[in-house]
């Protein structure tokens, strides 16, 4: 073997294994495996195969500098990064892009979509620095790539010109945001027809606001089974859903889960954006994931955005956002705290289409937190203490010390 995860717990209140690796993949997951080249004791702690963040936006990171927030509001938000957008060069995305990265890298993540504005004032510039980043960081993390578009589509039909170009150039899916476009349901046919053409999934912002009106899931709903697009649709923030009577959320979850159309929260965007117009007992706008997923829908929990007007937060470590869902939505018991931990792992990974688990054969993508359960990672933000992408090392972070006097 080339290394051994000694003493590893992969399931919650399972013997302890240890997992053999050999060539990048998984050889052998038993106890007392003979010695390797190199050994790691994971001391009864928690090992699985790493987080999953499946809507980040890398490419607008870390402009708070650049941008002035007086409202707090999507609109300032989506107005503010517009101009600052304007000038970004490929290599500022590509620095600000690889900072946020390597801090995903360090809390655990190793798979990851990120969205990236495609319009006339980033052109393709955004796009080849991530297509870039997802070259330079494979070793540690795999990229999937949303071409998006932030600002609508309808009213600058350049959009859907540079969409297609990026998509022709690699992109990965492609994304909508109806609520920007002065035609929502028109710019879902559209985001739609260049899947199709593409062969790509579909990921629409969608429904950012707490008026239980209006909503553009029906329009996605639609669209989703007249082309049987059934596990390729997923919408992220959606907090409209957060405002509905309980026997309304279960109808559209229950709509949701036969479409095959996944949700996304971003509870920190989402909790900072919305409600703004409430002077007491402020709505916390997050979407009911857990009550979703009993319904059946694949919910998951991301990042979002970090330190720029969407949210002015953040630092890409989806346990911090799995316990900040978990506190929103009031939850406690243990059965709570592992789907809400499958929020980042296996469910967004789902959400991806993407095989996850541990298995004999399977890629030895391995993180190690310092818990021995899922339950425990999420009440306490357990931090990661190393991962190895294909059993190659690739992020280690020393425990704290306190020196008593
Ligand atoms: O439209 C939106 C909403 C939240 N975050 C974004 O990046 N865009």
């Amino acid at each position: 073997m080339d290394l051994v995860l000694r003493n590893a717990r992969v399931v919650t209140d399972g013997d302890l294994v240890d997992i053999g690796v050999r060539n990048g993949r998984i050889a052998a997951m038993a106890p007392n495996l003979g010695a390797a080249a190199s050994e790691r004791d994971a001391a009864g702690r928690l090992v699985f195969p790493g987080f999953v963040d499946c809507h980040i936006h890398l490419d607008k990171a870390y402009i708070l500098d650049r941008c002035t927030i007086c409202e707090g509001t999507l609109a300032e938000a989506v107005r503010e990064t517009a101009r600052a957008k304007a000038a970004f060069t490929e290599e500022d995305v590509y620095a600000r892009a690889a900072r946020l990265v390597e801090q995903a890298i360090l809390h655990g993540t190793m798979l990851l979509r990120t969205f990236v504005e495609v319009d006339p004032r980033a052109g393709l510039r955004s796009l080849a620095a991530i297509r870039r980043i997802k070259h330079d960081y494979a070793f540690a993390v795999d990229i999937e790539i949303c071409a998006f578009a932030q600002e609508g589509l309808t009213q600058e039909p350049e959009t859907e010109n540079l969409l297609s170009q990026a998509l022709a150039a690699g992109a990965d899916l492609v994304g909508g945001c109806p609520y920007t476009d002065p035609d929502p349901a028109e710019h879902v046919r559209r985001i739609f027809d260049l899947a199709e053409r593409f062969g790509t999934p579909v990921d629409f912002h969608a429904d950012f606001d707490l008026d239980p009106e209006g909503s553009a899931l029906p329009h996605i709903i639609a669209e989703t089974e007249r082309r049987g697009f059934g596990g390729r649709v997923s919408v992220g923030h959606a907090t409209k859903l957060s405002a509905l009577e309980p026997n309304a959320v279960e109808a559209m979850a229950r709509r949701l889960a036969a479409t095959g159309i996944a949700v996304t929260v971003l509870p920190a965007t989402d909790l900072f954006l919305t409600g703004r117009d409430a002077r007491r007992l402020v709505p916390r706008g997050v979407a009911p994931a857990h009550l979703l997923r009993q319904f059946g829908v694949t919910a998951t929990i991301a990042t979002n955005n970090v330190l720029n007007p969407f949210t002015p937060f953040g630092d890409a470590s989806l346990i911090r956002m799995a316990n900040l869902y978990a506190n929103v939505a009031q939850l406690a018991r243990d059965d709570e705290m592992d789907a809400v931990f499958a929020m980042v792992s296996a469910d967004a990974a789902r959400l991806m289409g993407r095989a996850y688990g541990l298995r004999i054969g399977g890629p030895a993508d391995l993180a190690l937190l310092d818990v021995a359960s899922s339950s425990a990672a999420v009440r306490q933000i357990a931090a990661p203490i190393a991962s190895w992408k294909s059993g190659r090392l690739v992020m280690e972070r020393p425990a704290g010390r306190i020196f008593h006097p």
